[in-house]
């Protein structure tokens, strides 16, 4: 009735009004919880969610069920605008869900839904003293559990390979991350493996020690190593332990240093931020070294309506400096529980810049088949050992300490022969491991045989030095130490 008699402009304040009014005789607070805070998740709501969807003493009439592609478990989420009634402390609470259509789309670097989320928590004014701040610390920490035992983790990829994601490789796309890595399986030197999975519970209960020290709650580590020697696994072994989700950065599709923050704000606590092969990723060569410094490998171009724009333009390339502030910048900082892992064949490339400690925490060598780790692949693949396998065991560590092979190598040969039986798929093991001996003795004999004829060039001849035209170019010397043809 007021609306048809006042003007639009005074129209609201009956409203208004009316609400006020309505808060203060009301017998209930409200507490709104929106998706965004802004542009950045809201990590609450994220929390109440996981809390509703996967808590018994939730109770409600009307949820909507949902399976993700994958995954073995349902979870229920509230239909739009409906109620969940829960008890904290022996208090009722209730939670609405509201979806309402964005009124305008402004401009942002986030692909913004049309559709604008959040909670509504109503909370009896008489209870308040007694369960809040409690109620959301609880819900809090139970997300973090629920997401911990969860076994259906996520992988973020900031890769264009799905197509889907926004243009710059600005955001992630999320698959479900299933891999069957973990540290029981994963093959290397027992105490190293004891010593990492120590620093990692440290690390994920040390809430409180980071608060007290003030220091930001990450952690960094760098693992290096020959190809299959088992980084990766590693990492999904990390993950599995931990129940962190993995981001996979993949630095050539970001095309500037701000797109590399605006990635970073994007990620969730308790995550592996993860970067693979580092050294062919960016210009990161030791620069104290003096080595030639290589070409970064040619980055994405900008999209077209951003070539022109002023930050974009600026800052065209991810650097170095980007790349420190990343993992240690004040940015860095904005969100908990982040552990970044950083991969690479050649650690002897990276800037040292890179690798002081405080940056990566942690360096883990992932070498060679040793002969402890060697024990761990044949239990995964072939089972436990039986007892008159004595004189093969004996035969592999001893020739084991002569020879490069990696975990990979020997998986392959223990996959390939399992099938025909345990004791012949050792006794292939045995070959192979033998035969990389036998190579290597060859390639070592190559070897002092370029050394001889190196020494016969370079010693002066007929005491003039300068009278022969014979030669041996660097790349025929390293051809003849792997073995192939030596031409002089
Ligand atoms: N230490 C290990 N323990 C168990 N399995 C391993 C190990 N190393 C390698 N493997 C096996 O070899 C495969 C390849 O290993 P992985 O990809 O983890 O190696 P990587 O060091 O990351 O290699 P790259 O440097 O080429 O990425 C794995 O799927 C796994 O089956």
């Amino acid at each position: 009735i007021l609306h048809s008699f006042l003007p639009p402009e005074l129209r609201l304040s009956p409203d208004k009004l009316s609400r006020r009014l309505f808060r203060y005789f009301s017998s209930y607070c409200y507490y709104d919880i929106a998706e965004l805070d802004g542009v950045s998740p809201n990590e609450l709501y994220n929390a109440v969610q996981l809390y509703l969807s996967n808590t018994a003493s939730v109770s409600a009439t009307r949820v909507s069920l949902t399976r993700p592609p994958n995954s073995s478990t349902f979870t229920f989420n509230l239909s739009n605008n409906d109620y969940l009634y829960d008890t904290f402390n022996g208090a009722a609470v209730s939670w609405e869900h509201h979806v309402t259509q964005r009124q305008s789309q402004s401009f942002s670097w986030r692909p913004v839904s049309d559709e604008k989320r959040g909670f509504t928590l109503k909370i009896n004014k008489k209870d308040k003293p007694f369960i809040l701040p409690a109620y959301l610390d609880y819900i809090m920490d139970s997300a973090a559990e629920l997401r911990r035992k969860n076994k259906d983790r996520l992988l973020y990829t900031n890769s264009r390979g799905g197509g889907s994601i926004d243009s710059g490789g600005r955001g992630w796309e999320s698959v479900p991350f299933k891999h069957p890595s973990t540290f029981e399986t994963l093959a290397m030197d027992p105490a190293l493996k004891d010593e990492i999975i120590a620093d990692l519970r440290e690390f994920s209960e040390g809430k409180a020690f980071y608060e007290r020290t003030g220091r930001a709650w990450k952690r960094g580590y760098l693992l290096h190593g020959p190809p299959g020697t088992g980084k990766s696994s590693m990492i999904a072994a990390m993950a599995n332990h931990l129940g962190y989700d993995i981001y996979d950065l993949e630095l050539t599709e970001v095309q500037t240093n701000s797109n590399l923050r605006k990635l970073l704000m994007k990620t969730t606590p308790k995550s592996i931020i993860v970067i693979e092969d580092i050294d062919c990723s960016l210009e990161l060569t030791n620069r104290s070294s003096g080595e030639k410094k290589e070409k970064p490998p040619a980055q994405k171009p900008l999209p077209s309506g951003a070539a022109a724009s002023g930050e974009e333009a600026q800052v065209r390339s991810v650097t170095l400096s980007g790349l420190l502030n990343f993992t240690d910048g004040l940015w860095s900082c904005c969100g908990n529980e982040r552990i970044f892992v950083f991969t690479t064949n050649h650690v002897e490339r990276l800037d040292p810049a890179l690798l002081r400690s405080g940056r990566m925490d942690m360096h883990i060598f992932m070498g060679y088949c040793s002969f402890p780790a060697l024990k761990i692949l044949v239990k995964n693949y072939l089972g436990e050992r039986e007892e008159e396998e004595e004189r093969v065991w004996m035969e592999l560590e001893e020739v084991l300490v002569k020879v490069e092979i990696t975990p990979a190598d020997v998986s392959e040969v223990l996959i390939k022969n399992r099938r025909r039986g345990r004791r012949v798929a050792l006794e292939e093991l045995v070959k192979v491991v033998k035969g990389r001996v036998e190579e290597r003795k060859v390639v070592d004999g190559g070897e002092e045989v370029v050394e001889e004829v190196k020494r016969t060039l370079e010693s002066p001849n007929d005491g003039g030095g300068g009278g022969t035209e014979m030669s041996v170019d660097d790349e025929r010397l390293d051809d003849a130490k792997e073995g192939k043809e030596l031409t002089v």
